[in-house]
């Protein structure tokens, strides 16, 4: 790192010392540092947050156990057609090592990823499913939210930030999960596949399917949320999926997005690649500590008069 790049971090490090944990890499602390005073000096009414679901609302893992997936809860519903499960796992099987190969590009992904969506959306036809029991699958399935999430959506609550949930999971499930661990409240939006019903029966999704590659403003067209948010130029966005960096495309005239990435696994082979879509990359992190600490940053120094900004 450069002399700047060490006085850049210094500076960052004063007022965020969490990211000095050997859990943080940045690439560039000087865009960082940039990118930390607009959103400081920006403050709370001009700040939204974007954040996936599947493994960064959850956790990645529990004591190395990766975390389930928003789909994958779904299996754990009674009364499923007895091809269900079976063929989930298969399309699962072929379709994730896909998603996750770090030798294709999101181009030559996203052919295959609409093929699964669609396959499922398929699976998702022709019998009856009690929304009631997609809230008994979700206590049967352990999920965990990651640690100091609560916290966060309490600290926006009270501020008035938006948080978009945006996932290329079952919509249905992530609303079950939040609410099964008491966190819903008129802050939070999900944009996600949720489920279509038609004379009683699920009839594959209700709008144009959102996959991991494709969580964009096109994906949030039908919602008008990013319309409706046009006035928070400012981004906190948090993923675990490369393709989860453009979820703030849709945002219009931007001002500052930071993005944070949470890498779990495979980290040597990864990293660089993250370090390329992410400004913030946590290893292994299960927490939502970074982010707290920034929006505890951004309120504290809206609130001190003394401090209209920071110069980090
Ligand atoms: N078991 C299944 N898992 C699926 C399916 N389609 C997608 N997925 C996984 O969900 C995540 C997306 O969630 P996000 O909140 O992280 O965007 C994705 O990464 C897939 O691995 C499915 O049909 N069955
Ligand atoms: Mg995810």
């Amino acid at each position: 790192m450069g002399d700047t790049g060490e006085g850049d971090m210094k500076s960052l490090l004063s007022y965020m010392p969490e990211l000095g944990r050997s859990s943080v890499h940045i690439k560039d602390p000087k865009r960082v540092s940039f990118l930390l005073n607009k959103l400081v000096s920006g403050g709370v009414n001009t700040l939204q947050i974007i954040a996936d679901f599947d493994h960064t609302v959850t956790k990645q893992h529990v004591n190395g156990v990766r975390h389930t997936s928003s789909f994958c809860v779904i299996n754990q519903c009674n009364g499923l057609p007895p091809h269900f499960s079976g063929r989930d796992s298969e399309l699962l099987k072929k379709y994730l090592p896909i998603e996750r190969d770090p030798h294709l590009t999101k181009e030559e992904k996203t052919p295959y990823m609409i093929e699964w969506y669609s396959m499922t959306s398929e699976l998702l036809q022709g019998f009856p499913l009690d929304p009631n029991e997609i809230v008994e699958a979700v206590k049967r399935s352990n999920t965990e939210l990651r640690s100091g999430f609560q916290d966060l959506v309490t600290a926006l609550d009270t501020a008035n930030v938006p948080l978009l949930v945006f996932s290329a999971g079952l919509g249905d499930v992530v609303d079950a999960i939040l609410k099964h661990h008491g966190v819903c409240n008129k802050n939070i939006h999900i944009i996600s596949n949720f489920l279509n019903f038609k004379d009683g029966l699920v009839n594959g999704f209700t709008d144009d399917i959102v996959h991991p590659f494709n969580k964009n403003g096109k994906a949030a067209e039908h919602t008008n949320y990013f319309k409706e948010m046009s006035n928070r130029h400012n981004v906190i966005l948090m993923g675990d999926n490369l393709g989860d960096a453009e979820m703030a495309d849709g945002v219009p005239n931007t001002d500052a997005v930071l993005k944070i990435g949470f890498l779990f696994g495979d980290v040597d082979r990864l990293l660089p690649q993250y370090l390329d879509h992410f400004d913030v990359v946590l290893e292994d992190d299960q927490t939502m500590d970074i982010a707290n600490s920034l929006v505890r940053l951004i309120k504290e120094t809206a609130s001190d008069s003394t401090k209209s900004s920071v110069s980090i």
